[in-house]
């Protein structure tokens, strides 16, 4: 597959690919080769490149390209990119800031097929990056496909070639071919290193995409979407598998790798500046002989927490070819749950207790209750928990995703889930609802919060909730975790992303910024929505002249000077 740039061709601006990918069309029009940017008026478009501008053409989106279509409704939320790149400005309905100046990121799974193939999981999809540049009240956009090696092998053999969540290559077809299979897999070799989730700015500048795999560590280029290359750890840790969110500030990343060869976990810490992970502890599983799922993690100002689910990766189901009902992971509750509660300075576990059953893919925030002399007597943890219930991981498939109307209700609960673990000795930790979970639909996940309060006690909580009946989250809500009440925004048959903050500079207010999110419309459409962070209505919207797949996570990367 060649690079992708707007090229001549006519009338009409095809991509120069070769590929089925499909195409925008604009009419009337002759670009050099070259990047477009496109300001909307209404529904008229002035297309400019670099050279001339700006010129006036309608934007004619190719009514043969796939949207999916339930009930009347057009999504593009769980329909594969249709180019590989694009880039273009966008028309502003409303006001957006001035201070707002800096770039948005979005990472997630936005092409779920090879040719015929199709894949059949929300979590294996080819990473797509999406770019909002916000300055001087305007906003410049694009998408680009990160040219993983998973990525690029299957688009150049027209087949899966690594093991991506749920899906993996053919079962080979004899002994000997399976003991190959065997060690590729526990080398590493055949995991894929799409890395389709999290996208963190490293206090040096660089940004790099992540999935669960090590390998699957990936720079890119903030200003053009590149892919740059593999972030190699310097480091001879090894591991496969890690969160595909760690803390990162500005001197740090922190992340946990499960190991699942001696069942723990490894905890480490890398420098900003380098690429050297330094291991601060490691701490052994407490339940069962495999670790838990971690897909994230708290930390707190003196505190790694290491969750320990019941759901918990399984080497049978690492092993099969053919997707299980929970793919590489087991449910097993006679494990039982534990968080374990490591010294970043020392290493050293302070509490490791059992707490109630729960399943997560995210934490939220997390910090130390004090008592009056300053010590530290209890962690606060709060995450979205989906009621120790694995169902929603099948809600994720894609076929689910397209098929159930939106008249059934079929999005299982989730809450804000607040543990309590104290660091007085006691061998149990509670799990309580953070608030009321009608307030927020009982849907919970996607959430961000002010980061400079990461790690430090906090009101204010951004997820996407649910306005029911629904079979994936639908609102945006704003949680304030101490008042236990919500604010939601929500627009009829349109599925909302992460809302992420971005605090305004200088503020002092928790809530003081805006939340930004990037919304698929229920007729195949798609915009960028901007939301006030106090009072959580909308301020602006970006429109794109096509919609976008569903992507889970971003980050902001500032303007400096
Ligand atoms: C998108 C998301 O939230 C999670 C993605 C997780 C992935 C791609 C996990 C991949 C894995 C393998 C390919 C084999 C080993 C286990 C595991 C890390 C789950
Ligand atoms: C999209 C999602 C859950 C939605 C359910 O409420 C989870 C995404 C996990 C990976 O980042
Ligand atoms: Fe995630």
């Amino acid at each position: 597959m060649g690079s992708i740039f707007f090229t001549s061709a006519g009338s009409n601006i095809f991509p120069s690919t070769s590929s089925d990918f499909g195409s925008i069309r604009i009419n009337g029009l002759s670009l050099k080769k070259g990047l477009a940017f496109i300001h909307h008026k209404k529904q008229e478009l002035t297309i400019t490149n670099v050279a001339t501008r700006p010129r006036p053409a309608v934007f004619i989106p190719d009514p043969s390209l796939p949207t999916e279509t339930i009930n009347d409704r057009k999504l593009a939320a769980w329909t594969s990119i249709r180019q590989e790149r694009w880039e273009g400005e966008l028309l502003v309905r409303g006001e957006i800031p001035l201070w707002l100046r800096g770039t948005y990121l979005r990472n997630g799974p936005g092409q779920w097929n090879i040719g015929d193939y199709h894949f059949r999981h929300l979590f294996d999809g080819y990473a797509t990056l999406v770019r909002l540049h916000f300055e001087n009240g305007r906003v410049t956009a694009a998408h680009r496909q990160i040219e993983s090696e998973a990525y690029k092998a299957a688009m150049k053999n027209n087949k899966l070639c690594y093991r991506e969540f749920s899906e993996s290559p053919p079962k080979p077809n004899n002994f000997l071919s399976y003991v190959g299979e065997l060690a590729n897999l526990f080398s590493g070799a055949s995991l894929t290193d799409n890395a389709n989730t999290g996208i963190v700015l490293l206090g040096d500048g660089r940004v790099i995409c992540l999935t669960e795999t090590v390998k699957g560590s990936i720079e890119i280029n903030p200003d053009t979407l590149e892919t740059i290359g593999r972030f190699e750890y310097s480091d001879t840790l090894g591991g496969l598998i890690h969160s595909a969110h760690p803390a990162v500030t500005e001197s740090e990343l922190l992340t946990v790798l499960p190991d699942l060869i001696n069942p723990g976990y490894g905890v480490v810490r890398m420098e900003a500046g380098t690429n050297e992970r330094k291991v601060i502890g490691r701490v052994s599983c407490k339940g069962g002989l495999a670790p838990g799922w971690v897909h994230s993690f708290p930390v707190t100002e003196h505190y790694i927490l290491v969750p320990e689910m019941p759901l918990r990766y399984c080497g049978r189901n690492l092993l099969r070819a053919e997707p299980t009902p929970l793919y590489k992971f087991e449910w097993l509750p006679q494990s039982k749950a534990f968080m374990h509660v490591m010294c970043k300075a020392t290493g050293d576990i302070v509490a490791s207790v059992e707490v109630p059953l729960f399943v997560t893919f995210h934490f939220i925030n997390a910090y130390e209750k004090k008592n009056k002399d300053g010590r530290a007597t209890a962690i606060i943890a709060d995450c979205c928990e989906h009621n120790a219930d694995t169902s929603i991981l099948d809600k994720l498939r894609l076929h689910n995703l397209r098929s159930s109307s939106d008249h059934q209700d079929v999005l299982p609960h989730a809450r804000v889930g607040r543990f309590i673990i104290p660091l007085d000795g006691s061998p149990t930790g509670e799990l309580k609802t953070a608030l009321d979970p009608e307030h927020h639909g009982r849907g919970m996940d996607m959430c961000s919060i002010n980061p400079s309060f990461l790690g430090k006690k906090y009101r204010y909580a951004y997820a996407c909730g649910a306005r029911r009946p629904c079979n994936f989250p639908n609102t945006l809500t704003k949680i304030n975790l101490i008042e236990k009440t919500a604010q939601n925004w929500h627009e009829e048959g349109a599925v909302p992303s992460e809302p992420f903050f971005v605090a305004r500079p200088g503020a002092t207010a928790e809530d003081d910024g805006i939340v930004i999110s990037m919304v698929s419309d229920k007729n195949g459409g798609g915009y960028a929505v901007l939301l006030n962070g106090i009072t959580f209505k909308e301020i602006a919207r970006a429109e794109f002249p096509y919609g976008l797949p569903y992507g889970l996570h971003g980050c902001w990367v500032p303007k400096t000077g």
